[in-house]
């Protein structure tokens, strides 16, 4: 029989039944279980019912299943929501971002960085993507064995440093991003899900970490204080950062203000971007029909030249399906929240402080919005579709008040990389490796993903 949680003031004050997903351990809750088939898990959820009870260890999560409970959290009643525990405990490497932020703060500097992403800057951008996507195209040797995962990383790194900090700061910034983000990327999440306790010890990967965000931030810092006195200033992210000045209050941000988004746009805008372009390349492998049709549409778009720019983006159309495909399949498994006041929740009353998470994943995975979920095709974004679309049912970017500020920035990163790639080599599986899909940092991750680079004959 499935497990209730609640009742009459049931678990930590919640009031109302809820059933509790399925496969629960002691003392780790279902944290076994995400890990160890994080796909079966989370699509499991929305059959269990509207609101199902998680435990993260002996904590328990509520997750809304459908697209309406979905908007009430993200988008109808996000004032009633903080970022939940998760969040809070990346607090050392984000400070006060806007990952973690919250209140009239959050708000202020949500209106500070978002000019940062209007499409004349995305047009900048563009053309670091499309020139840093050369330079990685033309590193490869024809029938080189690449780990795509990795490449896609370091890729997405290089282009965000290009965009903060412009081409021609010396390549010590550059390095030091290269080698920070990848420890901080890999131990943040780990740190986040181990108990407190531990983060003290002596141990190597906590050193590590510490060692990475000092430097990373000292870097920045000393950038942002150099920056401030310059008279020429370049046309880059940082600058406009510097430069943004709230339109109600005519107020900038501060030193650490700046630092703390520019870590966290650091952190937010790499990984996410990577992990999309690794599992579109490990797909198109996978399925040729898709694959001949996005190399017909690049090779007519680019008509011979070597690399995408930003006036590709519109004809780009299949990829832009392709795209939204990958998202659907691949989106983030849990976004965290917690109430900062009492919340009605369908005939749920959740007090403060309860933890909610909204899981993108699953409402991707709900064969009522998308029919044959499990199946990666890209004619479900085709024009002709669009009437149909479950458009509150897609969210690989959030929805809401914390809706992903870089959403243009990484749709164009993606097109610009495929498209390039894709003008001079198709990649293919090494035979005898399995790529299965791993539950790190709140996204999907290949477990390795090398590919051989051959290329095309047109
Ligand atoms: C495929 C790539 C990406 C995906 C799937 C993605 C996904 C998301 C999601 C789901 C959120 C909402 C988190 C929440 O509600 O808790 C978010 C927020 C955010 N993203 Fe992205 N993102 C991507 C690329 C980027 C890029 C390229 C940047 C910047 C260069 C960026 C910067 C941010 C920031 C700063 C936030 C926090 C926004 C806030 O809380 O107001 N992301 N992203």
């Amino acid at each position: 029989m499935a497990e209730i949680a609640g009742g009459s003031r049931g678990v930590r004050g919640v009031s109302g039944a809820v059933p509790v997903a399925a496969r629960r351990w002691p003392l780790v809750g279902h944290v076994f279980s995400l890990l160890r088939d994080p796909h079966r898990f989370m699509t499991s959820l929305s059959v269990r019912g509207d609101v199902v009870c998680i435990y993260l260890g002996t904590l328990p999560v509520y997750v809304p299943t459908t697209p309406e409970l979905v908007h009430q959290v993200l988008a109808t009643d996000a004032n009633k929501f903080e970022k939940g525990m998760l969040f809070q405990r990346l607090r050392p490497l984000l400070g006060n971002g806007l990952a973690v932020s919250g209140g009239d703060y959050y708000r202020r500097q949500r209106r500070l960085v978002q000019p940062s992403f209007q499409r004349v800057r995305i047009a900048r951008y563009a053309e670091i993507m499309s020139e840093l996507a050369g330079e990685l195209v033309s590193s490869w040797k024809p029938e080189q064995v690449v780990g795509v995962d990795r490449s896609m990383q370091d890729l997405a790194i290089a282009v965000a440093g290009r965009a903060l900090f412009s081409t021609d700061l010396d390549t010590r910034v550059t390095s030091e991003i290269q080698r920070s983000v990848p420890v901080l990327l890999q131990d943040g999440s780990a740190r986040a899900l181990t108990p407190k306790l531990l983060e003290k010890l002596p141990i190597s990967w906590n050193r590590r970490f510490d060692e990475a965000i000092g430097q990373l931030r000292r870097m920045v810092s000393e950038l942002v204080r150099t920056m401030r006195t310059d008279d020429v200033r370049p046309d880059d992210l940082l600058s406009a950062l510097i430069s943004a000045r709230d339109e109600e209050t005519g107020e900038s941000m501060n030193d650490q203000q700046v630092l703390d988004e520019v870590v966290t746009l650091l952190i937010a805008g790499t990984q996410t971007t990577a992990l999309a372009l690794a599992w579109l390349f490990h797909e198109l492998a996978r399925h040729p029909e898709v694959e001949r049709r996005l190399h017909a549409e690049i090779d007519e778009v680019l008509g011979g030249r070597r690399r995408a720019t930003f006036d590709d983006l519109p004809a780009l159309t299949y990829t832009r399906q392709v795209a939204n495909e990958v998202l659907r399949r691949y989106a983030p498994w849990l976004l965290m929240r917690r109430t900062t006041e009492e919340v009605a929740l369908d005939g749920l009353v959740l007090p403060a402080d309860t933890e909610v998470a909204v899981s993108p994943y699953t409402l991707h995975h709900d064969s009522r919005y998308f029919p044959e979920p499990n199946r990666f095709d890209p004619r479900r974004w085709a024009p002709d579709r669009d009437a149909g679309l479950p458009r509150k049912a897609f969210l690989p970017f959030g929805s809401g008040l914390h809706h992903c500020p870089g959403h243009s920035f990484a749709h164009a990163e993606i097109a610009i990389t495929v498209a390039t790639v894709g003008s001079h080599y198709k990649l293919v599986p090494v035979p005898g490796r399995r790529v299965r899909m791993k539950m790190t940092a709140g996204m999907p991750y290949p477990s390795q993903l090398a590919m051989r680079v051959i290329p095309r004959s047109r």
